[in-house]
């Protein structure tokens, strides 16, 4: 298959405003996140008595100065009043827990929801979704990105919450004791909001931005691993190891620039409210001198004036991680604005059960990433049911774009594919789709085992049909020559199979699924010539009474086919049988022919 020219474009560029949201994923849950709030409340407002009763302890017939205040405490109500300490910091605690759970649960329960979501539309994504996107970023946007929610969730937007709740019933009380004293303490609230809003900003963007360094570091690392024979054989590991380590310092830098501005800040915020309060106390302290407020009121107006000045001075820096986590989650919503196909998503009932009449008419085609270069142009073809089509023609003519077409993996730009005489799109996709196999070029198992990777092709399949499967692929006596039969596993923590056995295994796949259409990707790599023959029966037997299109680079395998397409330019350049096109003198078909048994 021709190398994917990629056009990234990036997720980040993409303007519009996404139509997901925290508040898309929120919404299910709203009443457990309502539940916790309501327990937020409650255990907010009993931390609100105690300034007031603290104040109530230590203010007893108080005189004009705090220090004086502890030696005139009065016994019995310091009991009274410590009993009560106690009962409302117990009720306190219950409250908490309350809030801690509930406020777990909605969170567990939110990024299950984006995960399975963002799976889902990734996995339905239509193929042009994936030349735009590099696989390691969007793993990334799923196992990183959602994560960041994960405290936002559970403590920051509740802190946020709590915090402005602190806030307002403090100022209520303060406002309540001295109407004066709280319009001091409000002074710096504009101020902080301000600087709030434009920091907010600020941090989601870098966080947007550390999150795109974040992807592409990991696109780099799961590149890399995958493709680490490659690199080997290139002996380019240093090369990997520069590539991966300017992206890790890309996002180190740009948390570092995060981290400063948080320090910066929320020093200054905390300078702002430090000197609020005690230019508060200051002024507080002359009222009561000049007996405008009691001092049990002071004691209590100085708490409560700690709580708002140190809640007014959190804020800001939660904001921030609410709005770096709205950062770093947005491309990962623009992801799930993006369209999807339109699938079944269960086990198709009603199969088409289709003839395989298959016709091209007029079909044009051009990638979206490339639009301006036509790769399938003007391709007319009808071919009767159980036909052999051999698609042939010079690496880049298009071969595997059109099989592509036909699995309905693109759309034509212009003109149609018509199954058994009916228009694609009149077909619902899954239906059609579970109608056709493609037996790739480079076969790719699963890691599972050998009896997981077969039942692939028919998910209901039973034992004796993927054993039957498997003995008609030729594949039951490779298998059987394991240890553990149908249950050896493959792939990365099992196996490994030969090309010609992994072959083997794909054609028992398509067997079960009992296509009416064929598309076989020969393999371009060379067998051993047994591992062909064993193939090429396997195949033989597939074929038998189905559509079969054979995208072929060896022309031997192709003599029997009932028409031999020769591709060009994305054109059909030549049509014919095999003894047809061999006689065509100065043919395109002769040349390829006579290259190959050079
Ligand atoms: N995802 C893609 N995006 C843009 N262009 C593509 C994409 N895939 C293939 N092409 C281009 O389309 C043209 C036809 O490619 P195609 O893979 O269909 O050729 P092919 O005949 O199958 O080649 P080969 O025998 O080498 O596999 C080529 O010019 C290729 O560069």
């Amino acid at each position: 298959m021709a190398e994917k020219k990629s056009t990234e474009k990036p997720l980040k560029k993409k303007k519009t405003s996404s139509k997901y949201n925290f508040y898309t994923f929120i919404k299910p849950y709203r009443f457990v996140f309502a539940a916790g709030m309501f327990f937020l409340l409650l255990s907010s407002i009993t931390m609100m008595l105690f300034p007031y009763l603290i104040g109530q302890l230590l203010g007893q017939d108080v005189g004009n100065s705090v220090e004086s205040s502890t030696a005139f405490v009065n016994l019995d109500d310091t009991s009274t009043l410590v009993t009560v300490l106690f009962v409302v910091f117990g009720a306190q605690a219950i409250f908490s827990f309350f809030k801690i759970y509930l406020f777990g649960y909605f969170t567990a329960n939110t990024l299950k929801d984006i995960r399975i979501k963002s799976f889902t539309k990734m996995i339905t994504s239509p193929l042009q979704f994936f030349n735009e996107n590099k696989v390691g970023e969007l793993t990334s946007r799923v196992a990183t990105d959602i994560e960041l929610l994960r405290e936002t969730f559970n403590t920051t937007l509740s802190t946020f919450v709590g915090q402005i709740i602190t806030v307002v019933i403090s100022l209520m009380i303060l406002f309540f004791m001295s109407p004066k004293l709280c319009l001091i303490t409000l002074a710096v609230v504009p101020v902080v909001a301000l600087f709030g809003m434009f920091f907010g900003k600020f941090i989601k963007k870098v966080s947007m931005e550390t999150q795109d360094s974040a992807a592409k570091s990991n696109a780099i690392l799961e590149e890399s691993l995958v493709g680490i024979s490659n690199v080997k054989s290139f002996v380019n590991e240093f090369f990997e190891i520069i590539k991966y380590k300017k992206t890790v310092l890309e996002v180190r830098d740009k948390t570092m620039k995060i981290v400063t501005w948080r320090g910066i800040f929320g020093t200054l915020i905390t300078f702002c409210m430090f000197g609020s309060i005690v230019f508060v106390i200051w002024q507080g302290k002359l009222m009561v001198e000049s007996n405008q407020i009691s001092g049990k009121h002071f004691i209590s107006f100085i708490l409560y004036t700690i709580f708002v000045g140190g809640s007014i001075g959190s804020l800001p820096d939660l904001y921030a991680k609410i709005q770096q986590a709205l950062g770093a989650t947005e491309s990962l919503m623009k992801i799930l604005d993006g369209t999807t196909e339109k699938l079944a998503l269960q086990h198709i009932k009603n199969p088409l059960n289709l003839k395989g009449n298959v016709t091209f008419e007029n079909v044009n085609f051009a990638y979206d990433s490339r639009l301006d270069i036509e790769v399938i142009k003007n391709i007319s073809l009808n071919v009767k049911e159980g036909q052999q089509i051999a698609l042939v023609g010079p690496s880049g003519s298009g071969k595997s774009t059109l099989s592509s077409l036909l699995l309905q993996f693109y759309k034509p730009s212009s003109g149609s594919i018509l199954f058994d005489g009916k228009p694609a799109d009149q077909f619902e996709l899954s239906k059609l789709r579970n109608e056709m196999a493609l037996v790739p070029q480079e076969v790719i198992l699963f890691g599972g085992t050998i009896e997981e990777n077969i039942i692939y092709g028919d998910l209901n399949a039973s034992k004796e049909e993927i054993i039957k499967a498997a003995k008609d692929a030729n594949a039951h006596d490779f298998i059987m020559s394991f240890p553990d039969g149908y249950e050896t596993y493959v792939g990365d923590r099992g196996i490994q199979l030969s090309g010609g056995q992994k072959q083997r295994i794909a054609i028992a796949r398509a067997i079960l699924k009992n296509p009416s259409i064929l598309i076989l990707d020969e393999a371009t790599s060379s067998l051993d010539s047994e591992s062909e023959l064993l193939i090429q029966d396997a195949l033989d037997r597939l074929m038998i009474g189905r559509t079969s299109f054979i995208i072929a680079h060896r022309l031997s395998t192709i003599k029997n086919c009932d028409t031999i397409l020769v591709l060009k330019n994305g054109q059909i350049h030549e049509t014919g049988t095999h003894d047809e096109l061999i006689n065509i003198e100065n043919g395109l078909y002769k040349n390829l022919s006579e290259l190959q048994y050079q």
